[in-house]
């Protein structure tokens, strides 16, 4: 499962409602966002105006969010003990940090950047038979809640499931077929490894998370953020949480990624050969709200494209037996559980029929 939630508080998204012909005539174009810059546009459809929110913003080439250094801890007990207290400091503050060294050669970082470009420039008559709204193991469109109330992003993505069931090299378009796999390989072992610092970062055994299975669904996301001619009337995506348990994200030079932290958003620059890591609600759930599941958003841009790459870690499909709640080795007289136990069945059966208005942090909290 991929989820993401939009804040919980009413928010008024427009003046007026989204107007159902305006989206379905964009949608129909099966161009996206980019087609719109493609045609030249200087003024943005109101479909994609956001409201403004009243937050400060501090950042800018700040280097506030961690940067941890994982490359010595294999080698080295005391280092990796260093980096486990930066992981499980970050993760309580922040809800984010950027990891170096993390063991994906810059040649495949760059290969993925690449290839999620080359998707989004190739032939726009060849793009447009792989635009879709079903349920597919690869699934490119224009904002997969087109139809919702939420704001309209200014960005195009593709979704490509790879766990728990492995997609067929022929459902992948071949313009990026290799280094998906390649990339979804190399951040599915990437991802062992966090989930087994998180663990311990909780006082658990390395395993842990691994074998309540976090990380038995694996979702790459390509995210394309064309160039905006109006950037400050839209976003590239509005503000959210992820719904899972990490999002671990490549993002190229442009810059736009913004954490909320106490009422400000703060910049997460790109660093060179780094990726971002975050928290999501499950997680957080699991830690009983030791681990912060922080609402983060995009920047729209003049400059660009703005690719990104977020890969979604989370439990399996269907059928999942496991009860998730808030783990019993973090509960206690003195920190009782701050969320009621769910199945998956019940969490979906929620997420469908209402997630953008309440978020499962707020659903399931006692
Ligand atoms: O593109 C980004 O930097 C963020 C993407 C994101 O937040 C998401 O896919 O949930
Ligand atoms: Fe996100």
């Amino acid at each position: 499962m991929v989820f993401s939630s939009t804040s919980g508080k009413k928010e008024i998204f427009m003046e007026e409602p989204k107007k159902l012909e305006e989206l379905k005539a964009f949608d129909d174009t099966k161009q996206g966002v980019k087609g719109l810059v493609d045609e030249g546009i200087a003024k943005i459809p109101r479909i994609f105006h956001h409201p403004r929110d009243n937050f400060k913003r501090i950042g800018d080439k700040d280097y506030i969010i961690p940067v941890i250094d994982l490359g010595r801890i294999g080698e080295d007990g005391s280092e990796r003990k260093r980096v486990v207290e930066r992981v499980k400091e970050a993760s309580e503050t922040w809800g984010f940090f950027q990891i170096v060294n993390h063991g994906i050669p810059v040649s495949t970082l760059k290969d993925m950047i690449d290839g999620v470009v080359r998707f989004f420039e190739q032939d726009s008559e060849v793009k447009k038979n792989l635009y879709t709204r079903e349920n597919k193991p690869f699934i490119y469109n224009s904002n997969y809640n087109l139809y919702s109330k939420a704001p309209t992003n200014w960005k195009d993505t593709f979704v490509c499931k790879f766990s728990p069931n492995a997609p067929r090299p022929e459902d992948l378009p071949s313009v990026c077929r290799d280094i998906l796999l390649e990339y979804s390989n190399q951040v599915s072992k990437l991802g062992s490894l966090l989930f087994e610092l998180l663990s311990e970062a909780l006082g658990l055994a390395p395993t842990y998370l691994d074998d309540i299975g976090c990380n038995e669904g694996l979702h790459v996301v390509g995210h394309y953020y064309p160039p905006c001619p109006e950037p400050e009337l839209t976003l590239g995506i509005t503000k959210h949480a992820d719904v899972n348990f990490i999002t671990v994200l490549l993002q190229n030079q442009i810059g736009g990624l913004q954490v909320l932290h106490e009422d400000t958003w703060i910049d997460i620059p790109p660093v060179p050969e780094a990726l971002v890591v975050n928290i999501g609600d499950f997680m957080q759930i699991v830690s009983n709200d030791k681990f912060k599941s922080a609402q983060h958003r995009v920047l729209a841009n003049r400059e660009g494209p703005r690719v990104s790459i977020a890969s979604f870690f989370s439990t399996g499909s269907h059928p999942n037996p496991r009860i998730y709640g808030p783990l019993k080795q973090l509960v206690s007289e003195d920190n009782p559980a701050k969320f009621r136990e769910f199945s998956i069945p019940e969490f979906e059966a929620h997420y469908k029929k209402c997630a953008n208005r309440t978020p499962p942090l707020m659903h399931f909290r006692i």
